[in-house]
Protein backbone atom coordinates (compact mmCIF):
# COMPACT_ATOMS: atom_id res chain seq x y z
CA UNK A 1 0.00 0.00 0.00
CA UNK A 2 1.41 3.44 -1.32
CA UNK A 3 2.92 5.52 1.69
CA UNK A 4 1.58 8.70 3.11
CA UNK A 5 2.92 11.97 2.81
CA UNK A 6 3.21 11.88 6.67
CA UNK A 7 4.93 8.48 6.34
CA UNK A 8 7.34 9.81 4.00
CA UNK A 9 8.59 13.13 6.72
CA UNK A 10 8.62 10.40 9.18
CA UNK A 11 11.11 8.69 7.22
CA UNK A 12 13.01 11.59 6.47
CA UNK A 13 13.27 12.64 9.80
CA UNK A 14 14.30 8.81 10.53
CA UNK A 15 17.15 8.81 7.85
CA UNK A 16 18.44 12.32 7.92
CA UNK A 17 18.24 14.00 11.81
CA UNK A 18 19.96 13.13 14.81
CA UNK A 19 18.20 11.20 17.13
CA UNK A 20 17.94 13.21 20.51
CA UNK A 21 18.29 16.38 18.90
CA UNK A 22 15.24 18.42 18.60
CA UNK A 23 16.63 21.49 16.47
CA UNK A 24 17.51 18.98 13.87
CA UNK A 25 13.92 17.21 14.06
CA UNK A 26 12.93 20.52 13.62
CA UNK A 27 15.01 21.74 10.69
CA UNK A 28 15.12 18.02 8.89
CA UNK A 29 10.75 18.93 8.80
CA UNK A 30 11.60 21.90 7.76
CA UNK A 31 14.03 20.97 4.54
CA UNK A 32 11.64 18.47 3.84
CA UNK A 33 8.86 20.71 3.35
CA UNK A 34 9.97 23.68 1.87
CA UNK A 35 12.16 21.02 -0.76
CA UNK A 36 10.34 18.04 -1.01
CA UNK A 37 6.42 18.21 -0.02
CA UNK A 38 4.68 20.81 1.43
CA UNK A 39 2.74 20.25 5.10
CA UNK A 40 0.66 21.85 7.62
CA UNK A 41 3.76 22.07 10.26
CA UNK A 42 3.66 25.88 11.69
CA UNK A 43 7.35 26.15 10.03
CA UNK A 44 10.16 28.29 10.99
CA UNK A 45 9.11 31.62 10.73
CA UNK A 46 5.14 31.25 12.91
CA UNK A 47 8.03 28.65 14.84
CA UNK A 48 9.72 31.76 16.41
CA UNK A 49 6.72 33.79 17.15
CA UNK A 50 6.01 30.14 19.01
CA UNK A 51 8.88 29.74 20.37
CA UNK A 52 9.10 33.26 21.85
CA UNK A 53 5.40 33.24 23.09
CA UNK A 54 6.85 29.77 25.48
CA UNK A 55 9.87 31.36 26.60
CA UNK A 56 8.22 34.69 27.55
CA UNK A 57 5.53 32.77 29.42
CA UNK A 58 7.79 29.93 30.91
CA UNK A 59 4.28 27.57 31.15
CA UNK A 60 4.10 24.43 33.43
CA UNK A 61 1.23 23.30 31.54
CA UNK A 62 0.42 23.41 27.99
CA UNK A 63 -2.63 22.31 25.76
CA UNK A 64 -1.53 22.08 21.80
CA UNK A 65 -5.10 21.36 19.88
CA UNK A 66 -4.16 19.54 16.50
CA UNK A 67 -0.43 17.82 16.80
CA UNK A 68 -0.27 16.56 13.19
CA UNK A 69 3.09 14.90 12.96
CA UNK A 70 4.39 16.52 15.70
CA UNK A 71 6.64 19.50 14.72
CA UNK A 72 5.08 22.07 17.23
CA UNK A 73 5.12 19.57 20.17
CA UNK A 74 8.77 19.24 19.70
CA UNK A 75 9.39 23.05 18.92
CA UNK A 76 7.18 23.65 22.28
CA UNK A 77 8.70 21.00 24.66
CA UNK A 78 12.02 21.67 23.86
CA UNK A 79 11.52 24.78 25.31
CA UNK A 80 9.89 23.32 28.98
CA UNK A 81 11.57 23.66 31.97
CA UNK A 82 12.07 20.28 34.49
CA UNK A 83 8.43 19.30 35.71
CA UNK A 84 6.38 20.93 33.01
CA UNK A 85 4.38 18.67 30.08
CA UNK A 86 2.86 19.54 27.16
CA UNK A 87 -0.89 17.78 26.49
CA UNK A 88 -1.30 17.43 22.74
CA UNK A 89 -4.47 16.49 20.96
CA UNK A 90 -5.10 14.58 17.66
CA UNK A 91 -8.15 13.69 15.98
CA UNK A 92 -6.58 12.01 13.41
CA UNK A 93 -4.88 8.15 14.37
CA UNK A 94 -2.22 8.46 11.54
CA UNK A 95 -1.23 11.52 12.41
CA UNK A 96 -0.81 10.77 15.97
CA UNK A 97 1.24 7.79 15.19
CA UNK A 98 3.52 9.17 12.75
CA UNK A 99 3.78 11.94 15.60
CA UNK A 100 4.37 9.75 17.99
CA UNK A 101 7.01 8.61 16.65
CA UNK A 102 9.07 12.35 15.63
CA UNK A 103 8.48 13.45 19.45
CA UNK A 104 10.24 10.27 20.48
CA UNK A 105 13.12 10.51 17.90
CA UNK A 106 13.62 13.93 19.03
CA UNK A 107 13.67 12.56 22.31
CA UNK A 108 11.10 15.47 24.74
CA UNK A 109 8.40 12.15 25.17
CA UNK A 110 8.89 12.81 28.92
CA UNK A 111 7.53 15.97 28.45
CA UNK A 112 4.80 15.20 26.03
CA UNK A 113 1.35 13.13 25.89
CA UNK A 114 -0.54 12.62 23.02
CA UNK A 115 -4.33 12.40 23.81
CA UNK A 116 -5.95 10.86 20.67
CA UNK A 117 -9.64 11.71 19.95
CA UNK A 118 -11.68 14.52 19.25
CA UNK A 119 -10.40 18.04 20.97
CA UNK A 120 -14.59 18.13 22.34
CA UNK A 121 -14.39 14.98 24.42
CA UNK A 122 -10.98 15.64 25.55
CA UNK A 123 -11.26 18.94 26.93
CA UNK A 124 -13.63 18.46 29.07
CA UNK A 125 -11.37 15.41 30.84
CA UNK A 126 -8.61 17.20 31.25
CA UNK A 127 -9.06 18.10 34.64
CA UNK A 128 -10.28 14.61 36.56
CA UNK A 129 -8.22 12.33 33.89
CA UNK A 130 -5.44 14.05 33.10
CA UNK A 131 -4.54 16.07 36.28
CA UNK A 132 -4.85 19.60 34.91
CA UNK A 133 -6.08 22.45 37.13
CA UNK A 134 -5.85 25.11 34.89
CA UNK A 135 -3.76 25.73 31.45
CA UNK A 136 -0.84 28.29 31.39
CA UNK A 137 -0.68 28.13 27.25
CA UNK A 138 -2.88 26.69 24.68
CA UNK A 139 -1.39 26.57 21.07
CA UNK A 140 -4.91 26.49 18.80
CA UNK A 141 -3.80 24.77 15.64
CA UNK A 142 -5.90 22.05 14.86
CA UNK A 143 -9.47 22.48 12.48
CA UNK A 144 -10.20 25.77 12.37
CA UNK A 145 -13.82 25.82 12.71
CA UNK A 146 -13.15 24.44 16.36
CA UNK A 147 -10.79 27.27 17.54
CA UNK A 148 -13.94 29.05 19.08
CA UNK A 149 -16.33 26.36 20.31
CA UNK A 150 -13.35 24.94 21.83
CA UNK A 151 -12.42 28.27 23.59
CA UNK A 152 -15.65 28.61 25.00
CA UNK A 153 -15.49 25.19 26.10
CA UNK A 154 -12.07 25.35 27.85
CA UNK A 155 -13.27 28.47 29.83
CA UNK A 156 -16.66 26.53 30.56
CA UNK A 157 -14.33 23.75 32.04
CA UNK A 158 -12.96 26.37 34.09
CA UNK A 159 -9.16 25.56 32.41
CA UNK A 160 -7.81 28.97 32.08
CA UNK A 161 -6.62 31.24 34.84
CA UNK A 162 -5.77 35.09 34.87
CA UNK A 163 -2.64 35.36 32.71
CA UNK A 164 -2.95 31.94 30.49
CA UNK A 165 -2.16 32.38 27.22
CA UNK A 166 -3.51 31.53 24.07
CA UNK A 167 -1.87 31.16 20.62
CA UNK A 168 -3.65 30.39 17.22
CA UNK A 169 -2.46 29.72 14.43
CA UNK A 170 -3.49 30.37 10.62
CA UNK A 171 -5.33 33.60 11.02
CA UNK A 172 -5.23 34.11 7.74
CA UNK A 173 -4.92 31.01 5.68
CA UNK A 174 -6.84 28.62 5.76
CA UNK A 175 -8.14 31.48 8.55
CA UNK A 176 -10.28 31.57 11.23
CA UNK A 177 -12.98 34.77 10.90
CA UNK A 178 -15.58 33.78 13.47
CA UNK A 179 -12.68 33.08 15.86
CA UNK A 180 -11.20 36.70 15.56
CA UNK A 181 -14.53 38.13 15.34
CA UNK A 182 -15.21 36.55 19.08
CA UNK A 183 -11.86 36.90 20.82
CA UNK A 184 -11.38 40.25 19.42
CA UNK A 185 -14.86 41.41 20.96
CA UNK A 186 -14.90 39.47 23.90
CA UNK A 187 -13.53 41.56 27.37
CA UNK A 188 -11.70 38.52 29.12
CA UNK A 189 -8.92 38.66 26.27
CA UNK A 190 -6.54 41.05 25.29
CA UNK A 191 -5.09 40.22 21.67
CA UNK A 192 -2.38 40.61 20.01
CA UNK A 193 -1.72 40.21 15.96
CA UNK A 194 1.41 38.71 14.66
CA UNK A 195 1.47 38.95 11.16
CA UNK A 196 3.59 36.28 9.39
CA UNK A 197 3.24 33.81 6.43
CA UNK A 198 2.08 30.20 5.48
CA UNK A 199 4.52 27.64 6.84
CA UNK A 200 6.85 27.67 3.56
CA UNK A 201 5.12 30.07 1.33
CA UNK A 202 5.09 33.82 0.52
CA UNK A 203 1.70 33.81 1.07
CA UNK A 204 0.54 36.15 4.06
CA UNK A 205 -0.34 34.36 7.18
CA UNK A 206 -0.71 35.62 10.76
CA UNK A 207 -0.98 34.29 14.42
CA UNK A 208 -3.17 35.63 17.01
CA UNK A 209 -1.88 35.84 20.68
CA UNK A 210 -5.24 36.30 23.68
CA UNK A 211 -3.93 36.62 27.14
CA UNK A 212 -7.10 35.76 29.02
CA UNK A 213 -7.91 38.91 31.89
CA UNK A 214 -9.41 36.56 33.96
O1 LIG B 1 -6.00 22.33 8.72
C1 LIG B 1 -4.99 22.68 9.28
N1 LIG B 1 -4.68 22.23 10.49
C2 LIG B 1 -5.54 21.28 11.17
C3 LIG B 1 -5.30 19.87 10.67
O2 LIG B 1 -5.93 18.95 11.47
C4 LIG B 1 -4.01 23.60 8.60
C5 LIG B 1 -4.16 23.82 7.23
C6 LIG B 1 -3.27 24.65 6.54
C7 LIG B 1 -3.43 24.89 5.08
C8 LIG B 1 -3.94 23.88 4.25
C9 LIG B 1 -4.07 24.10 2.89
C10 LIG B 1 -3.71 25.33 2.34
F1 LIG B 1 -3.81 25.54 1.01
C11 LIG B 1 -3.21 26.34 3.15
C12 LIG B 1 -3.07 26.11 4.53
C13 LIG B 1 -2.20 25.27 7.23
C14 LIG B 1 -2.07 25.05 8.60
O3 LIG B 1 -1.05 25.64 9.29
C15 LIG B 1 -2.96 24.24 9.29
O4 LIG B 1 -2.78 24.08 10.64
MG1 LIG C 1 -1.41 25.57 11.36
Amino acid sequence: MNQSKEQRILNFVLQNAVRGDPRSVMDTIDKYCSQKEWAMNVGDEKGLILDKTVEELQPSVVLELGTYCGYSAVRIARLLKAGARLLTVEFNPEFAAIAKQIIEFAGVQDKVKILEGPSEEIIPQLKKKYEVDTLDFVFLDHWKDRYTPDTILIQECNLLRKGSVLLADNIIVPGAPEFLKYIRNNPRFQCTNYPSHLEYMKVEDAMEKAVFLG
